[in-house]
């Protein structure tokens, strides 16, 4: 039953709701719907009623800070089955997740992220990084896979307590594995679908699209488990190396029932996924714009060799001085945010939002996306422009209203990590390469479009690295 002052939006059809009409790009359709019923969309996603915030202010209203009503997980079938209900991503509103959170942070602030300690270990993989773009020998090549592995070990050397050699075996498959989900785009798009309407994974073709990814999840799962039990037979109480130690010495403890193997290993696997392939995504953006934006990389250079020079080492203390490099990361986030909608809320009471009622169980998206394009806050908001975060005298403003890692309670346990790694990343990278299109094709590789899906992935490029 939906109450009186329940958001306006289409129903769709029975059974599937709107799923026929979602397009390559929900987040776009849900933007041009709100145009038509209000930035407070509902929409049917299979039986359900869902909830699109569509702008800024009524994001803020439901997720901003303080606010709990709306920080519940709603149940999927579909990630359920993924995450078997562990993991912290996909877990509902309440002490679990209150203690989970808790830890995390804690955790992965006493590991050093937010600190010099953990900008030292990005800054040293930044150096195997640009080996491998340097042994491409300024031929073209596709970035992904060596920018994916340097990424990914950021993570690992937090929660794995060490890096892996990018030949390693057990790392290969790892990171093939991902590619195998985020880099097929038929998997990638049906994974939206089953994400929105978890029924879906019934229905050919998704039933054995799902079927697919649950076989890739599995190899992924064995992987933790194997690195799990290496860390329990060489445990030491006073010596925690990493996120695995310091979890199975909550375990051992026994500080609170939710910390359990199980959910170790979901919660490992959550930290990997989500930290390799968001990073990755937008650093790669990042790269894909310059090749765009030849005079956005000269004014990088400029600014990056004024201050660094060319050996001179980034840390984040140097964004004081880099307003354009700020102002251009600022703009790839707001651009192509790598979670166009975000993950599902849930409200876990009746609540209300800019006078729209909103009933519990209620499944509620903040559409990203849409207010990072919203026209009544960005000028031409489809163009790349970094000059728009700055002021007149050019330093860096920072917009409350870009919001890449949602807001609130629930926003992204990575926040701090993630910005860190495309800060040094890409100063790093630019320090010591032009980036330049792909001689051999006569196009520039597409940068105004994405792979259909909720996640804003760049078509397959390549690029030319020329040492500066
Ligand atoms: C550009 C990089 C990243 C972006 C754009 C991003 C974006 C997001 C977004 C939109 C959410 C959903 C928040 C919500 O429910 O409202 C999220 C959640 C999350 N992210 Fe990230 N993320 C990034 C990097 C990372 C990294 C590096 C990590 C790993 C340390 C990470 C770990 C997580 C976790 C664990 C959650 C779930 C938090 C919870 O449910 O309490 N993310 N992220």
């Amino acid at each position: 039953q939906r109450p009186n002052k329940f958001p306006f939006g289409p129903r769709g059809l029975p059974v599937i709701g709107v799923a026929p009409f979602l397009g390559k790009h929900p987040h776009k359709t849900y933007m041009k719907w709100s145009k038509e019923y209000g930035p407070i969309l509902s929409v049917r996603l299979g039986r359900n009623d869902a909830v699109i915030l569509n702008d800024y202010d009524s994001v803020q209203q439901a997720f901003g800070a303080r606010n709990t009503v709306f920080s519940g997980r709603p149940p999927n079938g579909f990630l359920d089955k993924l995450f078997e209900g562990h993991g912290i991503v996909f877990m509902d509103y309440g002490e679990n997740w209150k203690s989970q959170r808790k830890f995390g942070l804690f955790t992965l602030r006493g590991l050093g992220v937010g600190k010099k300690t953990m900008e030292e270990r990005v800054f040293e993989e930044v150096a195997y990084f640009k080996d491998e773009i340097k042994a491409n020998n300024g031929k073209p090549f596709d970035i992904l896979t060596s920018l994916k592995k340097a990424v990914s070990n950021n993570i690992c050397s937090v929660a794995y307590g060490s890096r892996f050699d990018y030949n390693d075996p057990i790392f290969n498959q790892l990171i093939h594995n991902l590619d195998n989900i985020f880099n097929t785009p038929e998997i990638i798009s049906t994974i939206a679908f089953m994400f929105l309407i978890p029924i879906l994974r019934h229905i050919p073709p998704f039933s054995s699209r799902s079927k697919r990814m649950l076989g890739i999840m599995d190899k992924i799962v064995g992987v933790q488990k194997d690195i799990i039990k290496d860390h329990q037979n060489s445990l030491d109480n006073g010596n925690v190396r990493d996120f695995i130690d310091a979890f199975l010495v909550e375990i051992k403890n026994k500080t609170h029932s939710s910390f359990t193997e199980k959910q170790l290993v979901y919660y490992i696997l959550n930290l990997f996924v989500a930290g390799t392939e968001t990073v990755t995504q937008t650093v790669r953006w990042g790269l894909l714009s310059l090749i765009h934006y030849p005079q956005i990389q000269k004014k990088l250079y400029e600014e990056i060799d004024s201050v660094l020079g060319s050996d001179g080492k980034v840390t984040m203390s140097h964004r004081t001085t880099m307003p354009y490099v700020c102002a251009f990361v600022e703009e790839i986030l707001r651009c192509r945010p790598a979670a166009s909608i975000g993950l599902p809320h849930m409200a876990t009471d009746d609540a209300e939002v800019n006078g729209f009622s909103i009933p519990k169980g209620t499944q509620v998206f903040a559409n990203i996306w849409a207010v990072h394009h919203d026209e009544n806050i960005w000028d031409e908001p489809e163009k790349f422009k970094p000059e728009r975060h700055l002021d007149e005298k050019g330093n860096f403003v920072m917009s409350h209203r870009v919001i890449p890692f949602s807001m609130g309670p629930r926003h992204c346990l990575g926040e701090q990590l993630a910005r860190m790694e495309i800060f040094i990343f890409l100063v790093s990278t630019l320090q010591g390469f032009e980036i330049l299109p792909d001689p051999d094709k006569s196009d520039l590789p597409i940068f105004h479009d994405s792979v259909p899906g909720l996640n804003v992935l760049a078509f397959p490029f390549r690029l030319v690295a020329k040492q500066r």
